[in-house]
């Protein structure tokens, strides 16, 4: 196993340095347990956002893991930039900071030990809790926001950072759609600032919307990687979830755009409920509470 935090890999596309580059990557828990991959390799460019897809226990945070320097791979190697940003899945209550101090702690990699954090360091705090939409809960006690909530103040704090390549584990997992889009909308941001993104996403829209490249978990032993474009398809993720998903292009207020729709069986909506009791449910007696006042 290698990971290497430098030097980069020779030039990629577009004439730039590769921000990650995995080779021949293979992790398991211990010698009893299954691989989770093997032989796995992607590169990620500046400015490209990678989203990776695959069912439940599969190994999807256990990749990140790997590729965050977290766990060393048993097989390859992880070649990186050096300033790495990871936003955990897990973003439970936490201790008793404000979402301020929570943010400003994204600075740490830029000071010494024990240096107080500078005005530079404070404002580029600020200038990711505008980015993400949380400024106005600055003086809120983190422990005390909502899961959704931390997820985005984790989100802020891994922006602060000014990392070159941003890892995040589901990072839409516990918002509601306003957030998703802006979430979204801050990720393909920053990668038109030239920072790189890897997420895991179990919203195939989400990777439809913002990726060049994905990483399909498919089966017990099949890992893709590839263009959006060329992978994401309804047969793929058919194969990958185990159940009938196509894939069509609808019209939005913002323009035409390739969605994902899982076909989840007959729509419990217009199962004939009345019949299936065996009567019309306005016949049924109504019960009377002769207890009530
Ligand atoms: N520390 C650990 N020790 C042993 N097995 C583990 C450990 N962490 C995770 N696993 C197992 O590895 C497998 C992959 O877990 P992982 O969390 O990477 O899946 P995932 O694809 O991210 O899942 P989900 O989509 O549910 O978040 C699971 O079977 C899990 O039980």
């Amino acid at each position: 196993m290698t990971v290497l935090s430098m030097p980069r890999p020779a030039s990629g596309n577009q004439g730039q340095d590769p921000l990650m580059q995995v080779a021949d990557l293979g992790f398991r828990y211990s010698r009893l347990r299954p691989w989770l991959f093997r032989n796995l390799g992607f590169t990620l460019q500046p400015g490209e956002i990678l989203s990776i897809l695959g069912p439940n226990a599969r190994g999807k945070t256990t990749l990140l893991k790997c590729l965050a320097g977290l766990l060393a791979p048993r097989e390859g190697s992880v070649s990186c930039a050096p300033g790495i940003g990871y936003v955990p899945q897990d973003h439970g209550a936490g201790p008793s900071f404000s979402v301020a101090e929570m943010v400003l702690m994204g600075r740490t990699r830029h000071l010494r030990a024990y240096q107080t954090p500078r005005r530079e360091d404070h404002d580029a705090a600020e200038a990711a809790m505008e980015r993400v939409g949380v400024a106005a809960w600055a003086e809120r006690d983190y422990s005390e926001l909502s899961g959704g909530q931390r997820q985005l103040v984790l989100i802020a704090r891994a922006v602060a950072s000014g990392c070159e390549l941003l890892i995040l584990d589901e990072p839409a997992s516990a918002l509601d759609l306003n957030n998703q889009s802006r979430v979204l909308a801050v990720l393909s941001g920053l990668a038109s600032d030239g920072m790189g993104i890897i997420m895991t996403t179990h919203h195939p829209d989400h990777a439809l919307h913002v990726s060049k490249n994905v990483l399909l978990f498919v089966g017990s032993h099949d890992v893709r990687w590839g263009p959006t474009d060329e992978l994401l398809t309804g047969p793929a993720l058919s194969e990958v979830y185990g159940l009938p998903i196509c894939t069509p292009t609808v019209g939005t207020v913002s323009g035409e755009r390739v969605i994902a729709v899982p076909d989840f069986g007959p729509s419990c909506r217009a199962c004939p409920v009345p019949e299936a009791v065996g009567a019309p449910l306005i016949d049924l007696p109504l019960p009377i509470r002769k207890d009530l006042p």
